[in-house]
């Protein structure tokens, strides 16, 4: 919106125009004449006003000029992503992967293969909505277009988000105060509601609880990756989240990825484990480097899935049991 045209209306005209606006002008005492162009607003603004505010008059404008920037950048809401579409490259040796796959939002992918097939490179290639230009020559598309290179390389309204096993927090924030900071600059309403929730549902995804006042470097791996899922969930606006090994300690995983496929994220999960491989529809395989194939979850390996899930569930207990510092007696597995 050019300034000048902006200060040149009425209240009224830039409420009806730009109905955030009015949330700037909340803390004035009376609500603004509507019939008063915006120039004269300020101009007229009391001093008392604004030495209570601790402001100058060009400050304030400053302030709101910005503020109005900032919230048409994000009301400037591009269009949402509804299918992911990965065209073949080739693998290692240049054998070409002779393939098109797409991937509708609310959809869990997996990605299995053996250490150092090229699973993590898969993952980079759709981080980086590649164009044939990494080393697997593979090109992605969203909703079924090539992705326009602002949309590619932008910072604010980035499309993928990454949970990755090191999550290097570099900020020295707590728990409450990170996720508050996200919030904020999501310009979210009901700020302080919204970080309760995410750090309450971190905590369920979490098995260790952790406080809104811990320091999120001082949070284990589980915990950061809890936090990090429920974040990307309620207040990131990546439609695409890729997720490389989700491990079992301390963390629901069936949770956290219901979490996200109900906010309609598309999940890319790279994983060692066979639990998860089965929780997606469909897994890739990957071979020295190339999708060797793609796998529908069968009616058999989701019955499968259940008694594996129990299985685990054993395990884990066996796990919390040495943990404790128990000896083990004979195991009896009852799982069935
Ligand atoms: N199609 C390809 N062409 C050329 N190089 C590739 C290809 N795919 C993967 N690579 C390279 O192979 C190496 C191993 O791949 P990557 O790290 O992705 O394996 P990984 O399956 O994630 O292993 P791990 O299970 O140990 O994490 C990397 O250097 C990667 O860039």
């Amino acid at each position: 919106m050019g300034q000048n045209r902006l200060f040149k209306m009425t209240v009224a005209e830039m409420f009806a125009a730009y109905p955030y606006a009015e949330d700037f002008f909340a803390f004035l005492p009376v609500r603004p004449q509507p019939e008063l162009v915006l120039a004269d607003l300020f101009a007229r603004l009391d001093e008392d006003y604004l030495e209570e505010l601790g402001l100058s008059r060009a400050g304030l404008i400053r302030q709101f000029t910005e503020f109005m920037g900032k919230m048409e950048e994000i009301s400037r809401q591009p269009e949402p992503v509804t299918s992911i579409t990965i065209l073949g490259g080739h693998d290692k040796d240049g054998v070409e992967e002779n393939l098109a796959l797409t991937i509708e939002a609310g959809e869990i992918v997996c990605i299995v293969g053996p250490t150092g097939s090229g699973k993590s490179r898969l993952l980079a290639d759709i981080e980086w909505l590649a164009q044939r230009d990494t080393p697997t020559n593979r090109q992605i598309l969203i909703n079924g277009r090539q992705p326009d290179s602002k949309r590619r390389f932008a910072v604010e309204q980035k499309l993928v988000a990454q949970i990755s096993q090191n999550m290097n927090f570099v900020m020295d924030l707590t728990a409450a105060e990170f996720v508050h900071m996200h919030a904020e600059s999501r310009m979210v309403e009901h700020l302080e509601a919204v970080t309760a929730n995410v750090l309450e549902i971190a905590n369920q995804l979490a098995g260790e609880k952790f406080r809104p006042d811990t320091p999120v470097t001082a949070l284990s791996g589980g915990q950061s990756r809890a936090l990090m899922i429920a974040d990307a969930a309620f207040l990131s606006v990546c439609p695409i989240v890729l997720i490389d090994e989700l491990e079992n300690a301390g963390i629901d995983r069936r949770q956290a990825l219901q979490l996200l496929t109900a906010k309609q994220k598309i999940v890319f999960m790279a994983t060692h484990d066979p639990i998860l491989a089965l929780m997606g529809e469909r897994r890739m395989v990957i071979k020295n480097g190339g999708i060797s194939k793609i796998i529908a979850t069968s009616r058999q390996e989701r019955a499968n899935l259940a008694r594996l899930e129990k299985l685990d569930l054993q395990l884990s207990e066996i796990r919390e049991a040495l943990r404790r510092g128990e000896k083990l007696g004979t195991i009896a597995f009852a799982f069935d």
